[in-house]
C-alpha cells in the first residue's frame, strides 16, 4: 500500500505544510496525483503542480488519502473535522500529545513529529515519535516523508519530543536573536548597514558550517579560543561572566514548559 499511498496534507499551504508538500513533489517521493491538500488561508504554493488536488473539506481529504499529515496550528486542531478511521496520521502540532491527536481524529495509528523553520530549505532537524499501533512499514514511510526536509530521527520516548520542541523546533529563532543583537551593536558602532548585515550573516553561517564540519564538541572550540588568549577570548569571557549560558538555559526552560502544556 505504501508505494502508492495517497497523502492528505491538512494545512498544506501553511509554512510547514508547503515545505513538506513541495519537497515530496520536487524529490519525486510523491507524484502530484498522490498528494491532496486542504487549507483555510488560500495560497498558490502548488501552482507548478496543477495535478495536486486541493479540497476544502477535511472529511473529503480523509476519504481520498491513505496517510493524513496534520499541519495546522495547535489552536486550530478543534476545527479539523476529519474522521480518519484507523489511517496513519502524522501530526506536526506542538503542545499536542499523540493521545490528544488520536481522540480528535479517530485513529490510534499516530506519529508525532517536530519540524523547524529550516524545513523551508530542507535543513530541519525533524525528530518523531510513533505510538505503539504504528507498524514497521508505517515507520519506514514516515522516515522517508520527513527526511525530505532534513534530518529525521525516530525517538523512543514521547516526552523527548516536548523537550525538542523547545530546543530544535523553536531553535532557528535563537540564532536569529543572536544575529539581531550583533547587528544592533554593529549599527551602534557606526558600521554601514550593508556591511553590518553581511558580516553578521556570513559569520553566523560560516561559524555554524565550521561547527558542523568538525562534528565535535562546541565546547572544545570555545576552550581552544579562550586558550588562544586574544580578542575572541576577551569577548567570550565577558559573555560567559555576563550570564549568557544561564540566559540560554532559562529560555529553553521557558519554551519547554509551554511545549509540555498539552492542550
Ligand atoms: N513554523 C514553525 O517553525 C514550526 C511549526 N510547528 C508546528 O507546525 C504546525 C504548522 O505550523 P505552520 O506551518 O507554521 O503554521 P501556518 O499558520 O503557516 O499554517 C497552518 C495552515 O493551516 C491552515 N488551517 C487552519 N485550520 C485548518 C483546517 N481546519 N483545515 C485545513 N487547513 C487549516 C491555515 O489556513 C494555514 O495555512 C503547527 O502545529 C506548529 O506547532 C512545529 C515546529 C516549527
Ligand atoms: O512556536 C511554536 O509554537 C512552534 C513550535 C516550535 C516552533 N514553532
Amino acid at each position: 500500500m505504501h508505494e502508492d499511498a495517497v497523502v492528505g496534507l491538512i494545512g498544506g499551504q501553511g509554512w510547514m505544510g508547503r515545505s513538506l508538500g513541495l519537497a515530496w513533489l520536487e524529490q519525486g517521493l510523491l507524484t502530484p496525483e498522490r498528494l491532496v491538500i486542504s487549507s483555510r488561508s488560500g495560497g498558490n504554493a502548488y501552482r507548478d503542480w496543477p495535478r495536486v488536488r486541493s479540497v476544502q473539506d477535511n472529511r473529503a481529504l480523509a476519504e481520498l488519502a491513505d496517510v493524513i499529515v496534520l499541519s495546522v496550528r495547535p489552536q486550530d486542531l478543534g476545527g479539523v473535522d476529519a474522521e480518519v478511521q484507523g489511517k496513519l496520521v502524522i501530526s506536526l502540532l506542538a503542545m499536542t500529545s499523540c493521545q490528544e491527536v488520536a481522540s480528535r481524529v479517530g485513529s490510534h495509528r499516530v506519529v508525532r513529529a517536530m519540524p523547524n523553520a529550516a524545513a523551508e530549505i530542507r535543513r530541519a532537524y525533524f525528530p518523531w515519535y510513533a505510538s505503539p499501533q504504528v507498524s514497521d512499514a508505517d515507520r519506514r514511510l514516515v522516515q522517508a516523508l520527513l527526511e525530505s526536509c532534513g534530518t529525521a530521527r525516530e525517538l523512543t520516548a514521547e516526552r523527548d519530543l516536548d523537550y525538542l520542541t523547545a530546543l530544535s523546533g523553536a531553535g532557528p529563532a535563537y540564532p536569529a536573536l543572536l544575529a539581531q543583537s550583533m547587528l544592533e551593536h554593529a549599527r551602534r558602532m557606526g558600521l554601514d548597514d550593508d556591511i553590518a548585515r553581511e558580516a553578521v550573516m556570513q559569520t553566523l553561517v560560516g561559524g555554524s558550517l565550521l561547527l558542523e564540519k568538525r562534528d565535535g564538541d562546541p565546547g572544545e572550540m570555545v576552550e581552544r579560543l579562550i586558550a588562544y588568549d586574544g580578542t575572541t577570548a576577551e569577548g567570550l569571557r565577558a559573555m560567559i561572566d555576563g550570564g549568557l549560558c544561564q540566559v540560554v538555559h532559562q529560555g529553553l526552560e521557558a519554551a519547554h514548559r509551554v511545549a509540555s502544556d498539552s492542550r
